[in-house]
């Protein structure tokens, strides 16, 4: 068993964000996260990075309840499970090449660290990073004058800097045009398939979910209400997670990305040329 979750509960005073959350993961798969604004989604993701402490539960990873770590082991943990944020939360002033390396501080000491010392074979895995990413064009630009879907791609670059089992992405798409949303899934599912990471990718649209994940997890107020192969997610189970009535239809739900020529998105990643982001 990859990951465990067992009964997993945030509360935020009387408000009970995730509800009981039970999740088992045996094998690397690319998970789909979805519910509407506020079903806990963020908060379920970030409780098992540890960023937000759980109420009660427990997650399992190799025999170890991950909520109970502290010190070297918890940033260990950190490690091996990467976050990618809507935001992609890079230095906007630092070239793209030092942001990819940033991923790697972790696994230097404290001084190696404080003196920015990145050793040759940082600077070639990052840049082998970006290439994999197809913007290793940008290499030497600062990051703020990338695009959203580039910029979100070196955050991706980044997170493979820390090797990784466990990539988790919070709503990675949701500040992205729909070319670039497709560049960003595009990236992550290939990273799933390739490196056989484990991905875990909240989203607010189901037509993402079911064209990029091989599971989905529906989430509404707090609980998971849905958990299974995404064709197995009928349109009446849609409407249950999302709340909706009879009146719901995909459409509202969709980011129209399957609208998109792949092709043309392929080629612009390859490029390392973007759609305004
Ligand atoms: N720090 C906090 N303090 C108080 N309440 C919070 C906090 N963080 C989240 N919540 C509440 O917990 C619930 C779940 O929020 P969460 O952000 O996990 O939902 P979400 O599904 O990720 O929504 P969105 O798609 O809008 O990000 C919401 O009701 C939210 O208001």
């Amino acid at each position: 068993m990859l990951l465990k979750i067992e009964s997993l509960t945030k509360t935020f005073g009387a408000a009970t964000a995730v509800d009981r959350a039970d999740i088992l993961v045996d094998k690397p798969a690319m998970i789909g996260v979805i519910g509407r604004s506020g079903a806990g989604k963020s908060t379920l993701l970030r409780m098992i990075n540890r960023l937000t402490d759980a109420s009660s539960g427990r997650i399992l990873v190799e025999g170890r309840d991950v909520l109970t770590l502290k010190g070297a082991a918890l940033r260990a943990w950190r490690r091996d499970c990467a976050m990618i944020f809507q935001q992609f939360n890079l230095v906007p002033r630092l070239d793209v090449v030092t942001n990819v390396m940033l991923g790697r501080l972790n696994g230097h000491s404290a001084l190696a660290s404080a003196f920015n010392v990145f050793g040759e074979a940082d600077i070639r895995a990052a840049l082998g990073h970006l290439e994999r990413l197809g913007i290793e064009g940008h290499a030497l630009k600062r990051a703020e004058a990338l695009s959203g879907g580039q910029q979100q791609r070196v955050a991706i670059a980044r997170a493979l800097m820390q090797n990784p089992k466990f990539v988790l992405a919070d709503e990675p798409i949701a500040s992205l045009d729909p070319m670039n949303a497709q560049v960003v899934m595009d990236a992550l599912r290939r990273i799933h398939e390739e490196d056989g990471l484990t991905v875990i990718c909240n989203l607010h649209t189901l037509d993402t979910a079911r064209r990029y994940c091989d599971r989905v997890i529906g989430m509404r107020a707090g609980r998971i209400v849905f958990d299974g192969p995404s064709e197995l997610l009928t349109e009446a189970m849609a409407r249950e997670i999302y709340g909706a009535g009879a009146e719901f239809s995909e459409a509202s739900t969709s980011t129209s990305i399957g609208a998109l020529a792949p092709d043309a998105a392929l080629a612009r990643a390859a490029s390392g040329v973007s759609a305004v982001g």
